[in-house]
């Protein structure tokens, strides 16, 4: 790519004791692009998330963000950095006991300090975005799917208009229906708002359908950052078992019909 990375990370070095996840890990996200994490359990994707939007001190290395190098920031400044990205954990973590407008609402008053009226009419209009219909905003997160808790977690990571989206594992435990559907919501939202998208995924079928460029983990390196035709095709036994085993075949022929013979 020609273009000048949003996120620069350069020996990344992650360890928890003895156990080392990364070591001298290097890898790029380029303004609206999908980029798509994946790796076995446990080689670090949620590690690395959590080291970009600075929830984990790593143990070396330099991160970039905007062309800012998060280490070197005041407290102050990390923070004007990290209101500009927009985090999907893996496990939704919306407040039950609040409604989804009040759940979106919520760093809108926090951190903008909206009023309280202002907050909600601003989260109603999030929850359309995520493509919740109008009378989701008042129901509690026990009342709804998977699906749309999934979009109303996502409602809220869009809620201060962020310009890079996190995504952990977002398609996890949907259905494959409510999955696709989810899909096509990160690229919808991704054409139209021009967002960058940072996704840990373990869903071949979301790496064929939104993503740009597929990143794999491997003894603590990205093994490879390119498009999905090129990952294929790397020599590893990894990769080979995963984008060419039964499910790896089916994603592929589900993205390329044209294949099937
Ligand atoms: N705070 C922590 N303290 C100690 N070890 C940790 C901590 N956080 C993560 N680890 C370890 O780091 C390794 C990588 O964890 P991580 O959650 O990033 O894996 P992952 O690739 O996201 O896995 P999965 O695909 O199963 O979600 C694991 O061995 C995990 O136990």
């Amino acid at each position: 790519m020609n273009q000048e990375p949003l996120i620069r990370v350069r020996g990344l070095t992650n360890r928890f004791g003895q156990h080392s996840v990364h070591e001298d890990l290097d890898l790029d996200l380029y303004p609206r692009e999908i980029l798509g994490v994946v790796g076995g359990s446990g080689t670090g994707k949620s590690v690395l998330l959590r080291s970009i939007v600075g929830l984990l001190q790593p143990s070396a290395g330099r991160i970039e963000v905007f062309g800012e190098d998060l280490q070197r920031l005041s407290t102050q400044d990390r923070s004007r950095v990290e209101r500009r990205f927009g985090v999907l954990f893996q496990r939704g973590a919306l407040f039950t006991s609040l409604t989804l407008q009040e759940n979106v609402a919520l760093p809108l008053i926090e951190h903008i300090g909206l009023t309280r009226a202002d907050a909600e009419a601003l989260a109603r209009v999030k929850l359309a975005l995520a493509g919740l219909p109008g009378e989701s905003a008042t129901q509690y997160p026990a009342e709804l799917s998977g699906g749309m808790i999934k979009r109303a977690a996502l409602a809220r990571a869009l809620a201060l208009d962020p310009e890079v989206l996190f995504l952990d594992e977002p398609t996890a435990g949907l259905d494959p229906i409510a999955a696709a559907a989810f899909d096509r919501l990160i690229l919808t939202l991704r054409d139209a708002l021009g967002l960058s998208v940072f996704l840990v995924t373990h869903d071949l079928d979301t790496l064929y359908a939104a993503c740009d460029r597929v990143a794999v983990l491997s003894r603590g390196r990205v093994l490879v950052a390119d498009r999905i035709d090129v990952v294929e095709d790397t020599d590893d036994a990894w990769i080979h078992d995963y984008f060419h085993g039964p499910r790896g075949r089916a994603a592929h022929l589900a993205a390329y019909p044209a294949e099937e013979s």
